[in-house]
């Protein structure tokens, strides 16, 4: 009895099973909706304010990437990101592996209504066996650092032929405190009109789930793709780090 009143306390106090429980606890059948609509959608307060800090202090911590990249000597913005090495830190493991069925039936419903006949797996390990079995081997969930004048321009992450078409990012400063501008940006292109662009309201921790590439959208002969960008606007001043959690590996 002891024993399992324990055990029972033990696991509430594991940040990993409690990150389990709160992505279960979101509506998913409301978020899938706000996908459907909008190809983007936010998990507020996915992460609590101290693991928001310690995965930012952690950007110094060599061991745990596999590469850096400058933005401006590729033209990608200004700023810097780091993709992790594997095996991930646990908790980013556990975020990766506990989104992804809750993604993936909403993967497969837009293939479906753009006329491709492929479903996701069930499991984040099955889609990655595919991935890797097609040469993408490498661990794309990365780790973002802006200073003042930073940007991101807009872009895609496309890293090979097995795209999952569903990424998330967590923001893991707190805007206004930490830092000024530097918001979330999505723009659409439909055929034959010109762009769109929104800006996704974010707080620290908050995460927001956005199409990789295009979502489907309903048109008058059945659906259509509109083609999605994402970036980040020049930071007015501060620092600001971002969780990037995309779903496949890449070449
Ligand atoms: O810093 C951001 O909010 C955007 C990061 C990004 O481009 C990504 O996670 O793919
Ligand atoms: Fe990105």
């Amino acid at each position: 009895m002891r024993a399992e009143t324990d055990a029972a306390a033990d696991a509430a106090r594991d940040p990993r099973q409690r990150l389990c429980r709160r992505i279960a606890g979101y509506d998913w059948d409301a978020l899938a909706a706000a996908l459907d609509a909008d190809g983007w959608a936010v998990l507020p307060k996915l992460l609590g304010a101290r693991q928001c800090a310690a995965l930012a202090e952690g950007y110094d911590e060599d061991a745990r990437y596999r590469s850096r990249v400058t933005m401006q000597r590729h033209g990608f913005g200004r700023g810097e990101y780091r993709y992790f090495r594997y095996p991930l830190p646990p908790l980013l493991q556990t975020l990766r592996e506990s989104l992804y069925p809750r993604l993936a039936p909403v993967a497969t419903r837009w293939n479906a209504m753009l006329g491709v006949d492929d479903a996701y797996p069930d499991t984040l390990d099955a889609f990655l066996a595919r991935c890797h079995a097609a040469g993408q081997t490498r661990p794309t969930p990365l780790l973002l650092r802006y200073g003042a004048g930073d940007y991101n321009c807009l872009h895609q992450d496309v890293y090979g032929a097995h795209v999952f078409p569903l990424q998330v990012a967590i923001l893991l400063s707190q805007p206004g405190r930490d830092f000024d501008g530097g918001e979330f940006v999505l723009t659409e292109q439909r055929p034959r009109m010109q762009s769109r662009a929104q800006v996704v309201p974010l707080q620290q921790g908050d995460a927001v789930v956005f199409a990789v590439r295009h979502r489907p959208q309903r048109g008058a002969r059945g659906f259509y793709r509109v083609n999605l960008r994402h970036g980040v606007s020049a930071l007015r001043a501060g620092t600001r780090h971002t969780l990037g959690v995309i779903f496949h590996d890449a070449q």
